[in-house]
Protein backbone atom coordinates (compact mmCIF):
# COMPACT_ATOMS: atom_id res chain seq x y z
CA UNK A 1 0.00 0.00 0.00
CA UNK A 2 1.27 3.36 -0.95
CA UNK A 3 2.34 5.65 1.54
CA UNK A 4 5.13 8.51 2.90
CA UNK A 5 8.14 6.31 4.13
CA UNK A 6 11.12 5.41 2.09
CA UNK A 7 9.52 2.07 1.23
CA UNK A 8 6.08 3.05 -0.50
CA UNK A 9 6.58 6.99 -0.22
CA UNK A 10 6.82 9.50 -3.38
CA UNK A 11 9.84 8.43 -4.70
CA UNK A 12 8.36 5.18 -5.67
CA UNK A 13 4.49 5.89 -6.63
CA UNK A 14 5.46 5.69 -10.36
CA UNK A 15 5.84 2.17 -10.10
CA UNK A 16 3.23 1.27 -9.10
CA UNK A 17 1.17 4.90 -10.67
CA UNK A 18 2.27 5.72 -14.13
CA UNK A 19 0.29 8.62 -13.63
CA UNK A 20 3.12 9.80 -10.93
CA UNK A 21 5.83 10.13 -13.25
CA UNK A 22 3.86 12.66 -16.20
CA UNK A 23 4.71 16.13 -17.23
CA UNK A 24 1.92 17.61 -15.42
CA UNK A 25 2.09 16.63 -11.32
CA UNK A 26 1.60 18.29 -8.30
CA UNK A 27 2.74 19.63 -5.60
CA UNK A 28 4.79 22.16 -7.36
CA UNK A 29 7.17 25.04 -5.67
CA UNK A 30 5.57 28.26 -7.06
CA UNK A 31 8.03 30.72 -8.03
CA UNK A 32 6.87 33.73 -7.14
CA UNK A 33 8.71 35.61 -10.26
CA UNK A 34 8.24 33.19 -13.52
CA UNK A 35 4.20 33.79 -12.26
CA UNK A 36 2.57 35.93 -14.97
CA UNK A 37 0.48 38.27 -13.87
CA UNK A 38 -3.00 37.41 -15.49
CA UNK A 39 -4.79 40.90 -15.76
CA UNK A 40 -8.41 39.84 -15.02
CA UNK A 41 -8.87 41.18 -18.79
CA UNK A 42 -8.13 37.50 -19.36
CA UNK A 43 -9.04 35.51 -16.51
CA UNK A 44 -12.77 36.48 -15.09
CA UNK A 45 -13.19 36.74 -11.36
CA UNK A 46 -13.16 33.31 -9.58
CA UNK A 47 -16.90 33.05 -7.84
CA UNK A 48 -17.38 30.40 -4.87
CA UNK A 49 -20.88 29.61 -3.16
CA UNK A 50 -20.83 26.93 -0.39
CA UNK A 51 -23.64 25.94 1.75
CA UNK A 52 -23.53 25.35 5.66
CA UNK A 53 -23.69 21.76 6.42
CA UNK A 54 -24.22 19.79 9.88
CA UNK A 55 -23.49 16.07 9.73
CA UNK A 56 -20.84 15.89 7.07
CA UNK A 57 -18.68 12.80 7.54
CA UNK A 58 -15.55 12.71 8.43
CA UNK A 59 -13.02 9.45 7.87
CA UNK A 60 -9.74 8.51 8.46
CA UNK A 61 -8.20 7.02 5.31
CA UNK A 62 -5.18 6.19 6.91
CA UNK A 63 -3.49 9.09 4.90
CA UNK A 64 -4.98 11.51 6.95
CA UNK A 65 -8.52 12.73 7.80
CA UNK A 66 -11.60 13.65 4.85
CA UNK A 67 -14.81 15.14 4.92
CA UNK A 68 -16.80 13.92 2.32
CA UNK A 69 -18.92 17.50 1.50
CA UNK A 70 -21.15 16.50 -1.61
CA UNK A 71 -22.52 19.48 -1.80
CA UNK A 72 -25.01 19.68 -5.22
CA UNK A 73 -25.91 23.51 -4.36
CA UNK A 74 -22.28 24.47 -4.40
CA UNK A 75 -21.07 26.83 -6.87
CA UNK A 76 -16.86 26.88 -7.95
CA UNK A 77 -16.56 29.22 -11.34
CA UNK A 78 -14.81 31.69 -13.39
CA UNK A 79 -11.05 32.27 -13.16
CA UNK A 80 -9.20 29.78 -14.89
CA UNK A 81 -12.11 27.23 -14.95
CA UNK A 82 -13.42 28.46 -18.37
CA UNK A 83 -17.46 28.66 -18.77
CA UNK A 84 -17.66 24.82 -16.47
CA UNK A 85 -19.12 24.98 -13.21
CA UNK A 86 -17.38 22.80 -10.42
CA UNK A 87 -19.20 21.75 -7.17
CA UNK A 88 -17.71 20.61 -3.65
CA UNK A 89 -17.12 16.88 -3.54
CA UNK A 90 -14.68 16.67 -0.08
CA UNK A 91 -11.99 18.27 1.97
CA UNK A 92 -8.97 17.36 3.89
CA UNK A 93 -5.50 18.54 4.72
CA UNK A 94 -1.70 17.36 4.35
CA UNK A 95 0.45 18.09 6.81
CA UNK A 96 3.98 17.70 8.00
CA UNK A 97 5.95 16.03 11.43
CA UNK A 98 6.69 19.33 12.41
CA UNK A 99 5.71 22.57 11.58
CA UNK A 100 8.61 23.26 9.61
CA UNK A 101 7.04 21.69 6.68
CA UNK A 102 3.95 19.81 5.75
CA UNK A 103 2.27 22.04 2.90
CA UNK A 104 2.60 20.19 -0.38
CA UNK A 105 2.86 23.58 -2.72
CA UNK A 106 5.70 25.56 -1.58
CA UNK A 107 6.88 29.20 -2.12
CA UNK A 108 9.50 30.15 -3.45
CA UNK A 109 11.18 26.90 -2.04
CA UNK A 110 9.15 28.27 1.44
CA UNK A 111 7.05 25.50 2.73
CA UNK A 112 4.17 25.99 5.34
CA UNK A 113 3.06 24.01 8.20
CA UNK A 114 0.30 22.10 6.05
CA UNK A 115 -2.27 22.61 3.47
CA UNK A 116 -6.07 22.40 3.17
CA UNK A 117 -7.47 21.03 0.00
CA UNK A 118 -11.20 21.81 -1.32
CA UNK A 119 -11.87 19.22 -4.20
CA UNK A 120 -14.32 20.05 -6.22
CA UNK A 121 -15.58 18.26 -9.80
CA UNK A 122 -16.69 19.80 -13.35
CA UNK A 123 -20.55 19.21 -12.78
CA UNK A 124 -20.83 20.92 -16.59
CA UNK A 125 -19.33 18.03 -18.46
CA UNK A 126 -19.21 14.94 -16.60
CA UNK A 127 -21.42 13.33 -14.56
CA UNK A 128 -19.45 11.61 -11.49
CA UNK A 129 -16.33 12.75 -9.59
CA UNK A 130 -14.46 9.50 -10.35
CA UNK A 131 -15.87 10.27 -14.18
CA UNK A 132 -14.39 13.82 -13.77
CA UNK A 133 -11.13 12.55 -12.40
CA UNK A 134 -10.20 10.70 -15.76
CA UNK A 135 -10.29 14.43 -16.99
CA UNK A 136 -8.22 17.17 -17.81
CA UNK A 137 -10.30 19.54 -16.47
CA UNK A 138 -12.37 17.24 -14.78
CA UNK A 139 -11.58 18.37 -10.66
CA UNK A 140 -10.43 21.69 -9.29
CA UNK A 141 -9.14 22.27 -6.00
CA UNK A 142 -8.27 25.47 -3.78
CA UNK A 143 -5.32 25.22 -1.71
CA UNK A 144 -4.85 27.07 1.40
CA UNK A 145 -1.48 27.42 3.13
CA UNK A 146 -1.77 27.11 6.99
CA UNK A 147 0.46 28.91 9.25
CA UNK A 148 0.89 28.58 12.87
CA UNK A 149 0.15 31.07 14.90
CA UNK A 150 -1.98 32.26 18.62
CA UNK A 151 -5.40 32.07 17.53
CA UNK A 152 -6.86 28.64 17.45
CA UNK A 153 -8.74 28.45 13.97
CA UNK A 154 -12.79 27.95 15.27
CA UNK A 155 -13.49 25.46 11.76
CA UNK A 156 -10.80 23.65 12.00
CA UNK A 157 -11.29 23.56 15.84
CA UNK A 158 -14.94 21.65 15.04
CA UNK A 159 -12.51 18.91 12.59
CA UNK A 160 -10.07 18.87 15.50
CA UNK A 161 -12.64 17.52 17.93
CA UNK A 162 -14.03 14.63 16.25
CA UNK A 163 -10.38 13.45 15.62
CA UNK A 164 -10.30 11.19 18.67
CA UNK A 165 -13.10 8.69 17.12
CA UNK A 166 -11.37 8.25 13.97
CA UNK A 167 -7.91 7.48 15.44
CA UNK A 168 -7.95 4.67 13.50
CA UNK A 169 -7.60 4.13 9.71
CA UNK A 170 -11.17 3.24 8.08
CA UNK A 171 -13.29 4.95 11.17
CA UNK A 172 -15.46 7.44 10.03
CA UNK A 173 -17.92 10.01 12.64
CA UNK A 174 -20.34 12.75 11.45
CA UNK A 175 -19.17 16.43 12.82
CA UNK A 176 -21.94 17.62 14.60
CA UNK A 177 -21.47 21.60 14.32
CA UNK A 178 -22.20 23.16 11.32
CA UNK A 179 -19.12 23.48 8.58
CA UNK A 180 -19.00 26.30 6.28
CA UNK A 181 -16.20 25.99 3.80
CA UNK A 182 -16.10 29.46 2.94
CA UNK A 183 -14.54 29.98 6.45
CA UNK A 184 -11.82 27.91 5.78
CA UNK A 185 -10.30 31.00 2.89
CA UNK A 186 -8.43 33.39 3.97
CA UNK A 187 -9.70 37.27 3.50
CA UNK A 188 -7.15 37.92 0.50
CA UNK A 189 -8.21 36.03 -2.15
CA UNK A 190 -5.60 36.54 -4.50
CA UNK A 191 -4.24 32.98 -5.82
CA UNK A 192 -1.67 31.29 -8.15
CA UNK A 193 -3.48 28.59 -10.77
CA UNK A 194 -1.81 26.16 -13.17
CA UNK A 195 -3.01 22.03 -14.40
CA UNK A 196 -1.28 19.91 -12.33
CA UNK A 197 -2.44 16.57 -10.87
CA UNK A 198 -3.91 14.53 -7.64
CA UNK A 199 -1.29 14.57 -5.13
CA UNK A 200 -1.84 11.05 -4.49
CA UNK A 201 -1.46 7.97 -5.79
CA UNK A 202 -3.50 7.71 -8.36
CA UNK A 203 -1.98 11.08 -9.22
CA UNK A 204 -4.54 11.54 -12.33
CA UNK A 205 -3.53 14.75 -14.57
CA UNK A 206 -7.26 16.10 -14.01
CA UNK A 207 -6.59 19.39 -11.39
CA UNK A 208 -6.67 22.41 -12.10
CA UNK A 209 -4.78 24.31 -9.17
CA UNK A 210 -5.92 27.49 -7.59
CA UNK A 211 -3.59 28.07 -4.52
CA UNK A 212 -4.39 30.89 -2.06
CA UNK A 213 -1.58 32.97 -1.59
CA UNK A 214 -2.66 34.38 2.06
CA UNK A 215 -2.53 31.36 4.37
CA UNK A 216 -4.90 30.73 7.32
CA UNK A 217 -3.95 30.39 11.57
CA UNK A 218 -4.08 27.55 12.97
CA UNK A 219 -2.39 26.57 16.28
CA UNK A 220 0.35 24.33 16.94
CA UNK A 221 -1.96 22.49 18.97
CA UNK A 222 -4.74 21.72 16.34
CA UNK A 223 -1.46 20.25 14.14
CA UNK A 224 -0.28 17.95 17.21
CA UNK A 225 -3.91 16.50 17.02
CA UNK A 226 -3.86 15.71 13.16
CA UNK A 227 -0.31 13.91 14.24
CA UNK A 228 -2.46 11.81 16.47
CA UNK A 229 -4.23 10.13 13.56
CA UNK A 230 -3.44 6.18 12.88
CA UNK A 231 -2.42 4.76 9.06
CA UNK A 232 -3.42 1.65 10.57
CA UNK A 233 -6.80 -0.29 11.28
CA UNK A 234 -5.53 -1.87 14.50
CA UNK A 235 -4.02 -2.46 18.09
CA UNK A 236 -0.27 -1.41 15.87
CA UNK A 237 0.03 2.51 16.24
CA UNK A 238 1.89 4.00 13.21
CA UNK A 239 0.80 7.80 13.32
CA UNK A 240 0.32 9.99 10.80
CA UNK A 241 3.04 12.56 11.47
CA UNK A 242 3.78 13.38 7.78
CA UNK A 243 1.37 13.24 4.50
CA UNK A 244 2.51 15.82 1.91
CA UNK A 245 4.01 15.17 -1.46
CA UNK A 246 7.38 17.07 -2.12
CA UNK A 247 7.29 19.48 -5.53
CA UNK A 248 7.47 18.19 -8.47
CA UNK A 249 8.94 19.44 -12.15
CA UNK A 250 6.45 22.52 -13.20
CA UNK A 251 7.94 21.84 -17.09
CA UNK A 252 7.12 24.34 -19.38
CA UNK A 253 3.22 24.43 -17.83
CA UNK A 254 2.17 28.60 -17.71
CA UNK A 255 1.57 29.71 -14.07
CA UNK A 256 -0.71 32.18 -13.84
CA UNK A 257 -1.34 34.47 -10.81
CA UNK A 258 -4.61 36.75 -9.98
CA UNK A 259 -4.74 39.27 -7.36
CA UNK A 260 -8.37 39.49 -6.79
N1 LIG B 1 -4.53 15.84 -2.61
S1 LIG B 1 -5.51 16.21 -3.80
O1 LIG B 1 -4.71 16.35 -5.01
O2 LIG B 1 -6.30 17.38 -3.46
C1 LIG B 1 -6.63 14.91 -4.08
C2 LIG B 1 -7.96 15.23 -4.35
C3 LIG B 1 -8.88 14.19 -4.59
C4 LIG B 1 -8.48 12.87 -4.56
C5 LIG B 1 -7.14 12.58 -4.27
N2 LIG B 1 -6.67 11.27 -4.22
C6 LIG B 1 -7.44 10.15 -4.22
O3 LIG B 1 -8.64 10.15 -4.19
N3 LIG B 1 -6.74 8.99 -4.26
C7 LIG B 1 -7.45 7.72 -4.26
C8 LIG B 1 -7.05 6.88 -3.07
C9 LIG B 1 -7.01 7.71 -1.81
C10 LIG B 1 -7.19 6.86 -0.58
O4 LIG B 1 -7.08 7.64 0.55
C11 LIG B 1 -6.23 13.60 -4.04
ZN1 LIG C 1 -4.77 16.95 -0.98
Amino acid sequence: EWGYSPTNGPDVWARLFPQAGGARQSPVDICTSIASSDSNLEMKKLTFAYESQSDLRILNTGHGWKVEAPQSGSRLEGGPLGEDIYQLEQFHCHWGETSAEGSEHTVDGRAYAGELHLVHWNTTKYQSFAEAAQHPDGLAVLGVFFDVGNESNDEIEKIVSTLSEIKFKGQFTDIPDVIDPTTFLPSGLGYWTYLGSLTTPPCNECVIWIVYKEPITVTEEQLVQFRCLSACSGEAEEFIVKNYRPPQPLGNRALRECNA
